[in-house]
């Protein structure tokens, strides 16, 4: 037996080792949290880097679609920053970011329009399907979701929300639908602008009201040594996280991505979550289990409420 194949028997034996009744304990350690969230709206956002895998990406949809099958609104905002790079480099053109936004000239906006809103959407909605769940795709034009004004000239179309209208998103899940949203927004002349995801999921999650949202990237959360996966900060308050960009601990791509997660747990999301995507089940592990295994951001009035 190679190494791989003595992996695999491991993995099978430790399957098999598994009795019926230690399953159905690890259901009921579940129950507490499925009571918790059943009837409530979750926001995920699954970035670019976490779906380049295709099991992984399997893993995560099924993940989404078993919290749907509990009763669980999810609502599931992607990204899709290295699939834009992917086709804007067949035709040439190369991905310049200023402060982790890509400059979006008139030829790029319609790539991440055709890539965004065409391809990745339509693949996880595919997925979905695939899987057992019903998903419907959409992007910020649809219904006019996501208003944007230009966020910056240097940046070309790259939008800054001024409104978004959840009352679509509502309709849908009311339906048993989960709506899976790229983003995309209009300004009034009718525009389509470039919307990083991160900002999007955490104003769609505000504007619903939502739970909680996990942001799925492909680092662990927040550490304290972004090179050491032990240094790990597994909850976080909003001081905490302006304390440690202060002293810029948190840095590069991730100050954009706490940010949206403050915003969010500032617009009312009671629960926000970093979480790796590439850990298989990450989004079932953090939603229903003791330990959970990512960053957790807690409004001061959750934690109050708790007490
Ligand atoms: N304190 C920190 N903890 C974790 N990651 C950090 C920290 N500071 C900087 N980073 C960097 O931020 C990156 C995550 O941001 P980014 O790559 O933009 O995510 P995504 O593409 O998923 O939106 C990490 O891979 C890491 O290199
Ligand atoms: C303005 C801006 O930068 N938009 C992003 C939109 C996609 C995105 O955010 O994708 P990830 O979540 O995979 O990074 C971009 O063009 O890459």
């Amino acid at each position: 037996m190679n190494k791989k194949e003595q992996v695999q028997e491991v993995i099978a034996q430790a399957g098999k080792a598994v009795t019926n009744a230690q399953k159905a304990q690890i259901l009921m350690n579940a129950l507490p949290y499925i009571k918790q969230y059943s009837g409530k709206t979750i926001v995920v956002k699954y970035g670019g880097n976490a779906m380049l895998n295709e099991n992984l990406k399997k893993a995560v949809m099924g993940d989404i679609v078993l919290l749907s099958l509990i009763g669980v609104k999810v609502v599931l905002v992607h990204g899709g920053g290295p699939h834009i790079a992917e086709v804007l480099s067949w035709v040439g053109k190369e991905s310049k970011f200023i402060n982790g936004l890509r400059v979006t000239d008139e030829d790029t906006m319609k790539i991440v329009q055709m890539v965004l809103a065409g391809q990745v959407n339509k693949d996880l909605v595919n997925l979905i399907g695939m899987i057992g769940g019903k998903a419907i795709g959409l992007c910020g034009l649809d219904s006019q979701m996501i208003k944007v004004k230009q966020l910056d000239k240097e940046l070309g179309l790259v939008g800054d929300i001024t409104d978004v209208d959840v009352s679509l998103i509502e309709d849908v899940l009311s339906k048993g639908y989960i709506p899976v949203i790229s983003t995309i927004g209009t300004d009034a002349e009718g525009q389509a602008y470039n919307i990083n995801a991160d900002t999007a999921a955490a104003e769609i999650a505000g504007k619903l009201n939502a739970e909680c949202m996990l942001s799925m990237t492909n680092i662990d959360g927040v550490l304290r040594d972004k090179d050491d996966h032990t240094t790990l900060i597994r909850k976080i308050s909003l001081e905490q996280a302006d304390e440690l960009e202060r002293q810029g601990i948190i840095a590069g791509g991730m100050i954009p991505k706490v940010h949206c997660c403050t915003e969010a747990i500032r617009a009312g999301v009671k629960k926000v979550f970093i979480i790796n995507g590439t850990v298989p089940h990450a989004i079932l592990i953090e939603m229903l289990t003791e330990e959970g295994l990512g960053t957790m951001f807690v409004s001061p009035q959750y934690e109050q409420e708790k007490l």
